[in-house]
């Protein structure tokens, strides 16, 4: 079943279509990377499906009930947008007691200061948030996103000003939350945190998806060549120049060495081929290595200008 499913999804601000005709499916359960420049479309995109904005036109699904039912499911998601604002003079707890009362969630202190902890702001339940840096904010933003327990969690940004070890922590964080069954929507401009956490990712461009697909889908599709390091036995010279013969028909480029290849194969499946041959040849193999390219690779094969925040 799918948590979301969009049909032509779309949204004009004037003459300017800012999302076109999306269509975009996410599975339950797992956790959907959203990439794309900014500007691109992808906060237009998740206010319409969160309700902060209407559709000029189309239609989508969530939780199994259509976009304009969408009061009946609002208790089951949860949101972190871009920049979240508090009341000043709220202390994180207070804030966290307000919320719960708006969404009548009946939730102790104890299970408020449970949920404060798993941000690590357990040190600053009773600071006011203006002495909050963005950090933090972002932090008790991420509370507010998780105290219902949502079966869809759209995460905008999550660790954007957010400090290295902060950073670890909600990775981790996030990876508890879809392993108890929830599904993450995250928007990223950090590349490697999409590549760790995202089942499935989307790269939007100009209001459109320019391409989607699990992380090895996007590998074998947009990669050139996959580079393959073997450590192996020493091998004599003639050895090496069979080796150089034997492999041409195999790899698009090589460096034979006498311990050691590096190969440049259009394929994995030669790999196996490869790795036969060097058996049959009786050659020891201490270690084989197979380079997948990034997700910034990806982009540069997309011809996207690399990625900055
Ligand atoms: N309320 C609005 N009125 C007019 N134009 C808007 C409005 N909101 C967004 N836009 C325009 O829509 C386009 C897409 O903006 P959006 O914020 O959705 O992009 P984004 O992909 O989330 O970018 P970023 O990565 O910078 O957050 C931009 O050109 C923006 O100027």
């Amino acid at each position: 079943m799918k948590a979301l499913s969009t049909k032509d999804l779309t949204k004009k601000y004037g003459n300017k279509t800012v999302v076109n005709h999306l269509n975009l499916e996410i599975e339950k359960g797992s956790i959907f990377g959203f990439l794309g420049k900014n500007g691109a479309g992808k906060s237009t995109f998740i206010n319409m499906i969160t309700g902060l904005t209407l559709p000029t036109s189309g239609s989508f699904e969530i939780l199994g009930e259509q976009g304009d039912s969408l009061h009946r499911v609002r208790h089951r998601i949860g949101v972190l947008p871009d920049y979240s604002t508090f009341y000043e003079n709220f202390t994180a707890l207070e804030h966290l007691k307000y919320y719960s009362r708006i969404l009548r969630l009946s939730l102790t202190t104890n299970e408020l200061k449970e949920i404060l902890k798993q941000v690590e702001l357990e040190d600053a339940i009773n600071v006011k948030t203006k002495n909050y840096s963005f950090g933090m904010k972002k932090k008790l933003g991420l509370a507010q996103a998780i105290i219902n327990k949502p079966e869809l969690l759209f995460l905008d940004e999550p660790t954007s000003g957010v400090d290295a070890n902060s950073i670890l922590n909600i990775h981790t964080l996030i990876k508890d939350i879809s392993a108890q069954g929830t599904t993450v929507f995250l928007t990223s401009h950090n590349l490697d945190e999409v590549e760790k956490l995202c089942d499935d990712i989307a790269i939007m461009n100009k209001g459109t998806i320019q391409t989607k697909g699990s992380m090895h889908q996007l590998r074998r599709e947009y990669q050139d060549n996959i580079s393959v390091y073997i450590k192996h036995d020493s091998i004599s010279e003639s050895k090496q120049i069979k080796l150089r013969t034997e492999l041409s028909s195999l790899v698009k480029n090589m460096k034979v060495t006498s311990d050691h290849l590096e190969l440049f194969v259009e394929d994995e499946s030669v790999i196996p081929k490869i790795n036969n041959y060097l058996v049959s040849e009786q050659i020891n193999i201490y270690r084989l290595e197979v380079e997948e390219p990034s997700l910034e690779e990806i982009f540069l094969n997309l011809g996207e200008e690399k990625f900055s925040a």
